[in-house]
C-alpha cells in the first residue's frame, strides 16, 4: 500500500465541532457533532454500524462472527473479486464464494473532514467525515494470494454525512498483466417489518432470479413487495436513478441507493428456511427485519489494465 496517498484533512474551521474518532479492538468509529456514527471492522472493512436519525440502520445478525473466524452476517460487507460461486475454469474459480475482500484483515489509511465554505458556521448538513482503508495483495493471506495471484490495491471509502453514507471503491491494478474482476456493496438494511417495505426503480428492469434456475425476467412491478425468498441480480440500471425502499403504508422512502459505476442491484432475502439453515444467522425470524439491497458491477466482469484504476460506489439517504 502506497502511504504516501494518505488522505489530508481539508477545509477544518478550527472553531467549530468536529467529529471524532475512536479506534478500538480492530473497529474505527466516526461520529459526527449532530449524532450520526458509523462503525466499520478491519475485517472486511466490513461497515457493523450506521446510525442516523437517533437509529441503527443496518442490519446485523445477533449470531454474527466479529472475530475474524467468518465473514460477518450483516453490516456492508464487501464482495471482491468475485460475486457469489466462482465461475469454473476462471481465475476467480479457487476463491470462495463472493471473494476474499470480506475475510481480510484491512488497514485504516486514515480520516478526513470537510465542510462546505458556503455554509460553514451555519449550516452543518455538509459536515462529512471520511475514512479510508486499504488493502493489497500483499496483506492476503498465503492461501489468498494462490487462489488469486494478481497485484492490486483497494481503497475503500466510508464517507458519513447528516444524512447520507457513501461507500466507494478504488480497485488499482498493480500488476503487469490485465485483470477481470466483480464488484458489490451487500448493504443490509435494517427494517422494521418485510411484509411493510416494498423496493422501487426496478420497473421494467431484466433480472436473472437466482432461485429458479437463474432464469431471466422483466420486473412488472412498480413497488416490489417481499414475500418469499427472494435472490434477484437487476442488470443495466442507470446508477444515478435511486433504488428506493418505501414504506408500504404511506409510500415514503425508508432508504434511497444511488450508485457510481454500479449497474446492477441485487434484491436478496433469505426467508424462513434459508434463515434457518445460516448458522450465523440468528434469531431465526430476523428475516422479518433486514433486506439486502446489494450496488455490484456483477453480471459481467470488469477488466482493468495494468497500472488502470476503477472507482464505483454508493450513497444511501436514509429516512428521507
Ligand atoms: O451467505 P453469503 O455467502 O454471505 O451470501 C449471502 C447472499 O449474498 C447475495 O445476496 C447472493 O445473491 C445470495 O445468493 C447469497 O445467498
Amino acid at each position: 500500500m502506497d502511504r504516501s496517498k494518505k488522505p489530508a484533512a481539508i477545509g477544518v474551521g478550527a472553531s467549530l465541532p468536529q467529529p471524532t474518532i475512536a479506534i478500538k479492538d480492530n473497529t474505527i468509529s466516526a461520529s459526527l457533532p449532530s449524532g450520526e456514527s458509523v462503525t466499520i471492522h478491519l475485517y472486511g472493512a466490513t461497515v457493523t454500524s450506521w446510525k442516523a436519525n437517533g437509529q441503527e440502520q443496518l442490519f446485523v445478525s445477533k449470531k454474527a462472527h466479529l472475530d475474524g473466524s467468518k465473514p460477518i452476517r450483516g453490516g456492508i460487507p464487501l464482495v471482491f473479486p468475485v460475486f457469489g460461486p466462482p465461475p469454473q475454469n476462471h481465475v476467480t474459480s479457487p476463491l470462495p464464494q463472493h471473494g476474499f475482500a470480506r475475510n481480510s484483515n484491512w488497514e485504516f489509511l486514515g480520516k478526513s473532514s470537510s465542510e462546505s465554505a458556503e455554509t460553514a458556521g451555519q449550516e452543518k448538513a455538509d459536515l462529512a467525515v471520511k475514512l479510508d482503508f486499504g488493502l493489497s495483495h500483499t496483506m492476503l493471506t498465503e492461501e489468498f494470494r494462490k487462489a488469486w495471484p494478481l497485484e492490486f490495491g483497494l481503497v475503500y471509502s466510508v464517507t458519513l454525512t447528516k444524512d447520507t453514507l457513501e461507500t466507494s471503491l478504488q480497485v488499482r491494478n498493480e500488476g503487469t498483466q490485465n485483470f477481470e474482476f466483480q464488484v458489490l456493496m451487500h448493504t443490509y438494511f435494517n427494517i422494521d417489518n418485510i411484509s411493510n417495505v416494498r423496493v422501487k426503480g426496478l420497473d421494467s428492469k431484466t433480472y436473472v432470479d437466482k432461485t429458479r434456475n437463474a432464469t431471466s425476467h422483466t420486473e412488472s412491478s412498480a413497488a416490489l413487495a417481499i414475500t418469499e425468498e427472494t435472490d434477484r441480480v437487476y442488470k443495466e440500471l442507470d446508477p444515478a436513478v435511486p433504488v428506493i425502499i418505501s414504506s408500504a403504508d404511506d409510500d415514503k422512502p425508508i432508504f434511497s441507493l444511488t450508485r457510481k459505476a454500479l449497474t446492477d442491484v441485487v434484491v436478496w432475502n433469505p426467508w424462513i428456511e434459508k434463515a434457518k439453515g445460516m448458522a450465523d444467522f440468528g434469531p431465526d425470524e430476523a428475516y422479518q427485519n433486514m433486506l439486502c439491497v446489494e450496488a455490484g458491477a456483477v453480471s459481467g466482469w470488469q477488466t482493468l489494465e495494468a497500472g488502470e484504476a476503477w472507482e464505483g460506489g454508493q450513497t444511501i439517504k436514509s429516512r428521507l
